[in-house]
């Protein structure tokens, strides 16, 4: 054969060849291919649907009737709507895909491998994504287009009855509120053959505020701490930590374009106490009238420009430059809003509109903040939430209605944002669904995992359109004030505005996610800090930053050619370019933008992005190449293991793993060098470097703590979990091995994987094919692979050779670690994980992700083996004083010190 897949050369031919090579391969393989020898099962028993209490709906004839499965929380996709006077706000849920990548083929893979699905639970189990979108009330048909494209009025286009249903539904209820939600119900109607079921505005308001500030949205990395609401006071931003059982009474300000100012008193306690006609439809009217700008956010955008004391008449203006000191106002504070303004020798265009925008703005918001402060007053209120579109995030706004609230208050209230500020509405809506109550959300958490202000990209179409106008956001910085109860205007000029893209493209995502849980066997989780270079050293940040943008071109290529190239491929490659090249800008540019931020997190955003624009599996050919040309030379390795005595056999096994962790796809260095052999002949080379000491070398403590030592016999472990990191040799070759030698010494092992892909990591989903390959070679693996319940019926050939009465074997488990990153939180973890880690005693990490990024200094409450290649140069120098392809054996029993000997490394 002369592919170059099978002659498992990286740099010879490139991707579509081979991707065809392997697909004609496929067919003509197929066409012979004998029955399936074994089926595969997963050992969880969580089922996959719910059908308890199942009806069929509709026409009991149809040949394709929906079937309702009203306790399947999987299978749920709601929009709900809040039509306010200016916008249009959108909430809706869709859930994660399927992989979507190349079916055909895995299914051709499978059937080569001989497997059959079985009854194999499917990963991944990560919920699903709450949309937030919003347009202008004027340009309702784009709103009712962008609904319409996405089918969202029917469950969305990944709902099962979207795909079956052939005729367009007349019957859809759809939750809204807002005045729109009378005034465009015929339209929505018309267009879209929907009906809407009206909530009430302040009861939605009120709703998604007491959702936020309760049950809340998380930041992915610290999970307990929710970052809703902030106070912003002369531009400094302050999270503030609500506690839940002293949250009411509260005031809510919400600005839309008139002002709602609502007493909260509790879950649906609240009354309307007052309100004021001046608001964000008077700034945005009076403001277009005044200044010609075309949009709410060119308003604000000019404003930054502005000085309102060329428009406002200030107190020195009356009292000759001086301050009226003795009521406590200086001389800059503004006495009268627009007072200039009645001179009788200027035009309108004698004003500049930069000026007419600030002066407006200021005059709109000090108003707000004063009413709200007398309504608080009035109530005895001490906690003031200020939400709705006028105030998006803009610093001076904030600032001045703080400022208002405290100067009245003489600082005995205080004024609070929140971050999803616009959405409060939508979101109570979208929570009164009865399958959306808080019951069923209580068993998952919204995860803000990259907040760019209001949270970013989704609309992939209006992306791509805008993609080349974005540019980096940028931060805020604090306006001056007088401190005497004026502002002055804002020092800086053009870095107030968020100008995030998220505005220009009315977007956002949340992550819907299931509660997550701190790894059992961490030690000392509330300290634990899962990345080991801090990202806040600028030298640092800047390093890395370059190396993912250096990345970029070579990723989009893979993600683009695992969609197989198309057009609708490239126009989503160029999407994803655009959206993480500007997520870099804004690091950059911001480096707490995401609050603390780690390698990790940075790893694990470019992961996200590439799912944001659908991008399932960008690495799918790359790890099923690797995983073929490294099984086919599993036996010939096995075979040599098992002709080793077991020291010897020991130092191998765990040789290999390190030699293997070279097929690393998110390395530079590495895939550079794939262009210089085959897969085996880079395995090869690697393992011949594997020379000792390794520049961490534990290995003879770990060999002493498996082998025993003299007369003391080895006392085995009873559960090994095993982290796993790439796919191909790595796992293959390295650690399937090694968990074959531990099954031997009688030690129970789970292999974990990431529930989502990320780089070439081999998830949960595909290592049961692998183990069922490898069970083809190996009876260790494949009786264990049973007693685990990864293979449902035992391999004929093997029972036919008369091995069937042998002693139980420990199991062998797949568990997903639920994530979808390179690198692991500990204190994230799927509850399956979780569960499965109370009987370990011996954890091993593996791979340069979770064992250095992360967790290098993590401790446990067990025995912990951490195995990995260095294949950065800057990071073996900085971390480990060494070199680029150094090892890194590090033992670390349980409950002691680290007692790592760091060694020169060897020249590569
Ligand atoms: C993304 C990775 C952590 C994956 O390494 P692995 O866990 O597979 O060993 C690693 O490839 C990495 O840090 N890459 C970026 C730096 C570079 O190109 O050198
Ligand atoms: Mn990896």
């Amino acid at each position: 054969m002369d592919s170059c897949e099978n002659e498992n050369h990286y740099g010879d031919c490139n991707k579509g060849d081979v991707l065809k090579q392997i697909e004609e391969e496929t067919e003509e393989k197929e066409k012979g291919a004998s029955t399936p020898s074994s089926s595969m099962s997963r050992s969880s028993s969580r089922p996959q649907l719910d059908l308890s209490r199942a009806a069929i709906q509709g026409d009991l004839e149809d040949r394709n009737p929906t079937i309702l499965l009203p306790n399947q929380s999987d299978d749920i996709s709601h929009l709900a709507l809040d039509i306010g006077g200016s916008l249009i706000k959108l909430v809706y849920f869709s859930r994660h895909e399927e992989l979507s990548v190349d079916d055909k083929r895995r299914k051709s893979m499978k059937k080569r491998f001989g497997l059959s699905n079985g009854n194999r639970r499917s990963y991944p189990i990560l919920g699903g994504r709450l949309h937030f979108v919003k347009f202008e009330t004027g340009k309702l048909n784009e709103c009712l287009d962008f609904i319409s494209s996405k089918q969202l009025h029917r469950g969305g286009i990944d709902s099962p009855s979207w795909r079956s249903a052939a005729q367009p539904n007349h019957n859809i209820v759809m939750k809204a509120t807002g005045g729109g939600a009378y005034k465009f119900a015929d339209v929505l109607k018309e267009r879209l053959g929907v009906s809407l079921d009206k909530e009430d505005e302040m009861h939605c308001l009120v709703a998604g505020a007491n959702f936020l500030l309760k049950v809340g949205v998380a930041v992915s990395t610290e999970q307990a701490i929710r970052h809703e609401a902030f106070t912003h006071m002369d531009g400094q931003k302050e999270f503030v930590q609500i506690d839940q059982n002293d949250l009411f009474p509260y005031l809510l300000v919400n600005i839309g374009s008139g002002v709602s100012i609502i007493k909260v008193d509790g879950e649906g306690k609240f009354e309307r106490v007052s309100g004021t006609n001046v608001g964000g439809g008077t700034y945005w009217g009076l403001g277009r009238l005044l200044t010609k700008c075309k949009s709410f956010d060119e308003l604000l955008e000019l404003s930054q420009r502005g000085d309102s004391s060329n428009v406002d008449m200030l107190v020195g203006d009356i009292y000759g430059g001086m301050d009226y000191s003795k009521i406590g106002l200086s001389a800059s504070t503004i006495a009268s809003s627009f007072g200039k303004t009645i001179s009788d020798t200027k035009e309108l265009s004698d004003y500049r509109p930069e000026d007419l925008s600030l002066s407006l703005l200021r005059m709109i918001s000090y108003n707000i903040g004063q009413i709200s402060y007398l309504n608080a007053l009035r109530y005895g209120l001490k906690k003031i939430f200020f939400g709705g579109f006028f105030i998006r995030g803009h610093a001076y706004t904030m600032d001045t209605i703080s400022f208002a609230v405290n100067f009245w208050s003489k600082g005995q209230a205080q004024a609070m944002f929140l971050r999803h500020e616009g959405f409060l509405g939508a979101l109570g809506a979208f929570m009164s669904y009865e399958k959306h109550g808080l019951d069923y959300l209580r068993a998952h958490q919204l995860v803000e995992r990259f907040p760019m202000g209001a949270p970013y990209i989704s609309w992939m179409e209006k992306f791509v359109q805008k993609g080349t106008q974005i540019t980096a956001p940028v931060p805020t910085a604090a306006p001056r004030t007088t401190g005497l109860g004026g502002f002055d205007r804002p020092l800086s000029r053009g870095d107030i505005l968020r100008s995030d893209a998220s505005a220009a493209l009315s977007i956002g995502v949340l992550h819907f996610v299931p509660t997550l849980e701190v790894f059992p066997l961490l030690e000392g989780p509330k300290t634990y800090e899962p990345n080991t270079i801090d990202l806040t050293d600028p030298g640092e940040l800047e390093y890395w930053l370059t190396v993912l943008s250096e990345h970029l071109p070579d990723l989009v290529d893979k993600a683009v050619a695992s969609e197989g190239g198309t057009d609708d491929a490239k126009r989503r490659g160029d999407a994803f370019a655009h959206a993480f090249s500007a997520h870099l800008a804004r690091l950059m540019e911001e480096p707490a933008a995401y609050g603390k931020f780690g390698l990790a997190n940075l790893l694990e955003l470019r992961e996200e992005c590439l799912r944001e624009f659908q991008f399932m599996d960008a690495y799918i050919t790359i790890k099923q190449r690797e995983n073929e040309a490294s099984l086919a030379v599993l036996p010939d390795l096995l075979m040599e293991l098992d002709s080793m005595n077991e020291e010897d056999r020991l130092l191998a096994l765990i040789e290999g793993v390190l030699a293997a962790n070279i097929f690393d796809w998110g390395s530079r260095a590495c895939v550079d060098l794939y262009h210089k052999g085959t897969i085996i002949e880079i395995y090869r080379m690697s393992r011949k470097k594997m020379q000792r000491p390794w520049r961490v070398d534990d290995f003879d403590i770990f060999k002493k703590r498996m082998l025993g030592s003299g007369d003391e016999k080895p006392n085995p472990y009873k559960r090994a979990l095993l982290f796993v990191d790439n796919s191909g040799a790595d796992i293959v070759l390295g650690m399937l091995p090694l968990a074959r030698e531990l099954l031997r010494r009688g030690t129970e092992v789970v292999l974990v994987a990431n529930s989502l892909p990320a780089l070439n990591d081999i998830t949960a989903n595909e290592l049961p094919e692998i183990v069922a390959e490898a069970a083809k070679h190996c009876d260790t693996i494949r009786r264990a692979a049973e007693a685990g319940g990864l293979l449902v019926d035992a391999m004929v050939s093997i029972q036919e050779k008369g091995l069937k009465n042998q002693s139980p074997s420990v199991s062998l488990m797949i568990a997903e670690n639920g994530c979808g990153s390179p690198c692991i939180d500990l204190r994230q973890v799927s509850s399956e994980l979780a569960a499965d880690a109370k009987d370990a005693d011996l954890v091993i990490l593996e791979g340069m992700g979770r064992a250095i990024h992360t967790n290098l200094n993590a401790r446990f409450k067990c025995d912990a083996l951490k195995l990995a290649m260095v294949k950065n140069q800057r990071l073996a120098e900085k971390v480990f004083n060494g070199k680029i392809y150094d090892c890194i054996c590090r033992f670390e029993p349980r409950n002691e010190p680290v007692a790592s000997t760091e060694t020169d490394s060897w020249d590569n």
